[in-house]
């Protein structure tokens, strides 16, 4: 299941020959072991183990393992020079993913130099894979907490004790009718199944079985099924920003370098740097002929016009290596003009790659006829600003930053440095990240539009109009993020954006939180179109200062009194100090937080947890490697990505956009709803046998096997199959389905049928009893007394209890369509109740026969009980329908309960009732060991 048969090339090392010379043996992908050295193959392979690259490149699709549908370049396993006194580099699984190809996942591509193979080592194979771990997560799905199956737990153990006392009052009862000793033993084991019904399981899945399937037609693949009824009480939902809420390939708004204003097309940018940089600082790669990799890379080199050329065989231009090149367009621009013979060429020849937790790549590259090498690093503004040299940075960066982030614009800025000449080809592939990724020159910053996706707004609305909240962890700036939350409306225009800055002891001062509102984009903050310049880069900012104390300068924009709610937008390097100085900030910032930015990986994962710790049921929607721990985390993580399967998440969606969010909460929670209906149906059906088996042992009589086999397996099989066909309601409504068997309005139901369906037995095998022509059964010890006036009616009138019920219980609106959709459903129950109207009204002899049922009854009498069984059926209904949905009765059970169960409900009514917090524009300072906070204005 999880190696692949196909064959694989390995080295096996025969004893007296290294691994260059050609001992490679091909054998199938299950009998690799790990330590073997194998080579991969230059097009389209899928991997069969977990292996480490040490020579050569990698273009990989990961979406079996991230959802992330971009292909990642895999680089070889560094192998720095062992220093003296430090322990030597060891492999480690997490710190070097960039280094490991994944089991399943596949090879697009390989690239190495003068036809050397790409080779790879084997470290994991079979279910310790990540393949093997999809595998696992498939068939074993993480147990989630959740209160259905542990109240289904705590109701099979009633079950089991009330089959304990029906074990015993037929053992009693066999013995006092002295029957022999074999049906003794048969007949109080009959208790026990009848008591608890083997098919409960089965009917407590069926509800995610269908919604599964009819998730997988709309586009949207689940690997854990238990996930499906737990996301029907979602109340969160988190969304990741670029690619999720908005669209990936955002389209160049402009560039403004540190020395110009701006220009709005990157290819009129003069030769120099910044357009070298856009140029060649990307993962770019051409797969058959076509460029692909991130959204972002690929519009920027788009813009600047350049070729982009992937080595041949016979390209050595750049020494021993065979980079790919980037050159403009016009293939005749030379390096010194047109007198010149060199070609204007950029080879790239290193490459670190994009991290989220870093917020940056880097390139290593060297222009065709030059002797040095440059580095070109792109990333975050006020990442990249942090590794350049402070002097180069202009002094209004801050401003001309938040001019464009302020409108939602994504900002991208650029650095580089030249590499000092004594650094050769040989010194690049040891060379250090942190090395070159310092002392930069700050370039200028590339400006991108980012537009909604237009499905994101109606979403959102839906979202908000079901009473479920949306909250935006983005790893984008803070600027950037709470434009996009007001546009998308998650932030509606009256409310009220609060910027919380935590700052970590500095200098004798504890660590303190400021809050300061933030606002929209003012006139004049606004870079309105094409007339008006940007920044000058002209003013006196402090490069060190992080953006967020930046904010600060929001105090200064008047804005009125704030009308509406209000939300936090939260930065992580504030998150990750209100965790450490601050904790028991932390579930107010989760109840009120809207807008996290700046969040590392972990970050996201971390804010889920706490979410989830405030009693929120979390779905998390996401469409890259940076949202996995998330995803992972959240009771519903649901994965955009073109893999019909990740590991990433429980749900993963084709369809590209947020749409499918509500679709999986609707069809979680009509899942959740029919296995609340069929497990209540088994327990009633238990209980109905029950009631009709202690009666007839009471007479030293039982139900026959036909009879049985009817009720077991046409009528019970039948209802546990098709109720769960009722599709999801169209509509996402306010309310949540109940996520407990045990709440008082699920035991009123329950109980309440159960006293009905007893009345209902017993009333009609009294009436029976008072019959004229009633004859009591003469218990015969060497028959099975079936075939009396007392089965007859305990048959007939429950044949009608089960299929009533399994109707009532089938809910419809509004969570599930109403029950006349189901038409399967509803043609098997008209089928069962005709059939159950003909045994009861004119059960014709051989018919009569083979089901052991007594003909000689008046019509009268018949016609009594079907009155009976039709009142009993109204009764139902109303309950159902009426008493059972009743806000009366919500309120009466709320009468007892006095506060909410959940955290956040607790919190959010203190923070209701509570104006004075949070205290804006003032600062709250962590003191002492306890972390008291004291405020000062
Ligand atoms: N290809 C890239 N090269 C260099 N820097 C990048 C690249 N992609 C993103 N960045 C920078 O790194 C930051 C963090 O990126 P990350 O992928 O974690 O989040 P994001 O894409 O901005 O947002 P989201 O978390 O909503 O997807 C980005 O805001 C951006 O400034």
């Amino acid at each position: 299941m999880v190696a692949l048969e196909a064959e694989v090339s390995v080295w096996r090392g025969d004893s007296g020959k290294t691994v260059c010379a050609s001992v490679y043996e091909d054998i199938p992908g299950q009998e690799l072991v790990p330590g073997d050295v194998i080579t991969i193959p230059p097009y389209g392979t899928m991997m069969a183990c977990d292996a480490v690259l040490i020579t050569g490149n990698c273009i990989v699709n990961e979406s079996m393992l991230t959802g992330e549908s971009v292909p990642v370049t895999k680089t070889p396993l560094p192998n720095p020079p062992p220093t003296e006194g430090q322990d030597p580099c060891v492999y480690i699984s997490e710190e070097h993913k960039r280094h490991t190809l994944f089991c399943g996942t596949q090879v697009i591509q390989t690239r190495y130099y003068g036809g050397e193979k790409v080779k790879a080592v084997v470290i994991r194979t079979g279910f310790v894979t990540a393949k093997g771990e999809l595998v696992r997560s498939i068939l074993f799905p993480k147990p989630m907490g959740f209160k259905f199956y542990q109240d289904a737990m705590r109701f099979l153990a009633v079950l089991a004790g009330l089959a304990v006392i029906g074990f015993s009052y037929s053992v009693y009862m066999m013995i006092s009718f002295k029957a022999p000793v074999k049906e003794i033993i048969l007949r109080a084991l009959d208790m026990i199944t009848v008591i608890v019904p083997p098919a409960l399981p089965a009917a407590m899945t069926v509800g995610s079985v269908y919604a599964q399937r009819r998730l997988m037609k709309q586009g949207i693949f689940c690997i854990s099924p238990p996930r499906i009824n737990v996301s029907g009480k979602t109340k969160l939902v988190c969304f990741d920003k670029t690619g999720t809420l908005t669209e990936d390939g955002l389209d160049l708004w402009g560039v403004v370098p540190a020395d110009m204003s701006v220009v709005k097309n990157a290819a009129d940018l003069p030769r120099g740097a910044l357009l070298a940089a856009m140029a060649s600082c990307h993962s770019l790669t051409l797969i058959e002929g076509e460029m692909t990799g991130d959204p972002l890379d690929l519009k920027m080199f788009e813009a600047t016009d350049w070729l982009l050329e992937e080595p041949g065989p016979d390209n050595t231009r750049f020494d021993i290596l065979a980079p790919t090149v980037v050159k403009p367009v016009t293939a005749d621009t030379f390096i010194m003009g047109a007198s010149s013979q060199t070609p204007y060429e950029i080879g790239i020849l290193r490459q670190f790659p994009f991290s989220s937790s870093l917020q940056r790549m880097s390139v290593i590259t060297r222009t065709l006829g030059n002797r040095n090498m440059d580095v070109y690093l792109k990333g975050a503004p006020e990442m990249v600003a942090s590794l350049c040299i402070k002097e180069t940075v202009p002094p209004d960066f801050h401003t001309t930053l938040m001019r464009y982030t302020l409108q939602g614009f994504r900002v991208i800025a650029f650095a580089w440095k030249m590499l000092d000449t004594s650094i050769k080809f040989h010194h690049l592939q040891k060379i250090q990240r942190d090395q070159v990724e310092t002392d930069l020159t700050f370039l200028g910053l590339m400006v991108m539009q980012n537009a909604l996706k237009p499905e994101t707004t109606p979403t959102i609305q839906q979202l908000r109009e079901a009473n479920i909240r949306t909250v935006m962890v983005t790893g984008d700036n803070m600027l950037t993020a709470v434009s996009v939350a007001r546009n998308c409306r998650m932030v509606l225009s009256n409310d009220t954006v609060i910027l919380v800055t935590a700052n970590p002891p500095e200098e004798g001062q504890p660590a303190h939180i400021t809050w300061t509102y933030s606002e929209h984009p003012t006139e004049d903050s606004v870079v309105q179109g094409q007339g008006q310049q940007p920044g000058k880069w002209d003013s006196g900012a402090d490069m060190s200062e992080p953006l967020v104390e930046y904010d600060m300068s929001y105090q200064n924009i008047q804005i009125e009194e704030p009308e509406g709610t209000y939300h936090f937008a939260v930065s992580g390097k504030s998150f990750a100090v209100i965790r450490n100085h601050f904790p028991y900030l932390i579930p107010k910032m989760c109840v009120r937080g809207t807008v996290f930015a700046r969040m590392s990986p972990n970050q996201k994962a971390q804010l889920v947890e706490s979410l989830q710790d405030l009693g929120y049921c979390v779905a998390m929607c996401g469409d890259g490697a940076n949202d996995c721990g998330a995803l992972k985390t959240a009771h519903a993580g649901i994965s955009l990505s073109e893999a019909e399967a990740s590991v990433a998440s429980p749900f993963t969606s084709k369809i590209p956009n947020i749409q499918c969010v509500p679709t999986v909460i609707r069809e979680a929670r009509a899942a959740l709803v029919t296995s609340f209906g069929s497990f209540k149906y088994m327990a009633l059906y238990s209980m109905v046998q029950f009631v009709s088996v202690i009666t007839l042992y009471s007479i030293d009589s039982n139900l026959g096997d036909i009879q049985y086999l009817y009720i077991d397996l046409a009528i019970t099989t039948s209802v546990a199959l098709f109720m769960g066909w009722q599709e999801a309601y169209p509509k996402l409504v306010p309310q949540r389905p109940l996520g407990s068997l045990m709440a008082p309005v699920n035991l009123f139901s329950v109980v309440s049928q159960v006293v009905l369906m007893i009345a209902v037995q017993v009333g009609t095998f009294v009436y029976l009893k008072q019959q004229p022509w009633f004859v009591p059964l003469k218990p015969d010890p060497k028959s099975d007394n079936i075939l009396c006036y007392e089965t007859t009616v305990v048959f007939s009138v429950t044949s009608y209890l089960y299929i009533v019920l399994a109707a009532a219980f089938s809910k419809g609106r509004p969570y599930r369509r109403p029950l006349y959709t189901n038409y399967v459903f509803m043609m098997s129950l008209m089928i069962l109740l005709g059939f159950s109207t003909l045994l009861l009204l004119h059960p014709f002899s051989p018919l009569a026969k083979f089901i052991e049922l007594k003909v000689d009854m008046p019509f009268h009498f018949r016609l009594v009980l079907l009155a009976i069984v039709s009142a009993y059926c109204i009764i139902v209904f109303v309950i159902e329908d009426f008493v059972v949905t009743s806000q009366v009765l919500r309120k009466l059970f709320r009468l007892r309960k006095k506060l909410p169960k959940n955290r956040y409900k607790l919190l959010e009514k203190e923070l209701a009732e509570n104006p004075d917090w949070p205290p804006v524009g003032e600062t709250t300072y962590a003191v002492g060991e306890k972390y008291q906070d004291s405020t000062h204005s």
